[in-house]
């Protein structure tokens, strides 16, 4: 319990201290993780190929193009999606500047899934740094292999302080569980999708959970939704509602606003 408390007691620490605000910031650690995908590319895809036996295009184009792609996206729009946007004036305000400012949450935890395992935990950190929060992030135990090289190898890039790296398995996971996060993004099955949300209400913390559920297909909703947010919380939702992974209909939980 002690060590999951200092580990997330760092990051908050680290986050009142407010470095992870500037855009200059944000953007150098962007740059930093685009820097390690493009080092250590073959350890990556090393690691998943002990862990799944998964190789050749499938790992290349999911698991580095993908992560690649979300870090060039993000670098680019940053600027736009985190400036103030303005919004229309009444009666009551016409002498005042009126904006939306978005502002980061605080600590975000990040639990991913063996089956996309470098990818799933990249997507949301790197919309969670986007949006200047400092991050958890706790790889899925069953893919090993890249669960220990993503513990090796952020903090050999990023400020190790804001990003941190819990690995483990289920007690590890439940302990970190207790702490409060400001956010928490889950990637894996419905049935710890209902713990990890009971452990977040009790913090009333809110979770984006990417599970999924049988349903009779893709909603017209589920995409106006991903279209109307930003970062990477809406490419997920991009990639859930495209999904073609498991041959079946996805009908994707989507909150908005992490990365605002
Ligand atoms: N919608 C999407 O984008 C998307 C993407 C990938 C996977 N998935 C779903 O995820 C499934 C794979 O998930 P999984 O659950 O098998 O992966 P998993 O076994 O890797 O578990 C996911 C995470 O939950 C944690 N966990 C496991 N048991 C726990 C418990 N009792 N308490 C707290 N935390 C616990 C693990 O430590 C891990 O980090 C896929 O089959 C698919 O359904 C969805
Ligand atoms: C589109 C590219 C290049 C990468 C997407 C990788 C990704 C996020 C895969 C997840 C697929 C998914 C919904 C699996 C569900 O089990």
């Amino acid at each position: 319990m002690e060590k999951m408390q200092q580990i997330v007691g760092r990051a908050r620490a680290a986050f009142r201290s407010g470095r992870s605000r500037p855009l200059e910031f944000r953007i150098q650690q962007l740059k930093a993780l685009e820097r390690m995908v493009q080092e250590k590319e073959k350890e990556i895809l090393a690691a998943l190929k002990a862990d799944l036996n998964k190789c050749g295009p499938s790992a290349y184009s999911h698991e580095i193009l993908g992560v690649l792609g979300e870090l060039a996206l993000t670098m680019e729009k940053l600027p736009s999606w985190a400036a103030p946007q303005p919004v229309k004036k009444n009666l009551l305000t016409m002498r005042d500047e009126a904006y939306i400012g978005y502002e980061p949450l605080g600590v975000v935890l990040v639990i991913g899934a063996w089956n996309y395992p470098f990818v799933l935990v990249m997507q949301p950190l790197i919309g969670a740094i986007a949006a200047g929060n400092a991050v958890v992030v706790k790889p899925s135990e069953v893919s090993e292999n890249t669960a220990r090289l993503v513990a090796e190898l952020l903090p050999q890039y990023l400020d190790k302080d804001l990003y941190a790296v819990v690995t483990g398995g289920v007690p590890e996971t439940t302990e970190l569980l207790t702490q409060r996060f400001d956010h928490i993004l889950y990637t894996g099955n419905t049935a710890v999708g209902k713990i990890v949300m009971a452990a977040a209400a009790k913090h009333l913390t809110p979770v984006t959970p990417a599970a999924h559920f049988p349903a009779p297909g893709p909603s017209a909703d589920t995409a106006a939704a991903a279209n109307s947010c930003s970062g990477s919380t809406a490419s997920a939702a991009a990639f859930q509602y495209t999904d073609t992974a498991e041959q079946q209909p996805i009908w994707t939980l989507l909150t908005c606003g992490t990365s605002a």
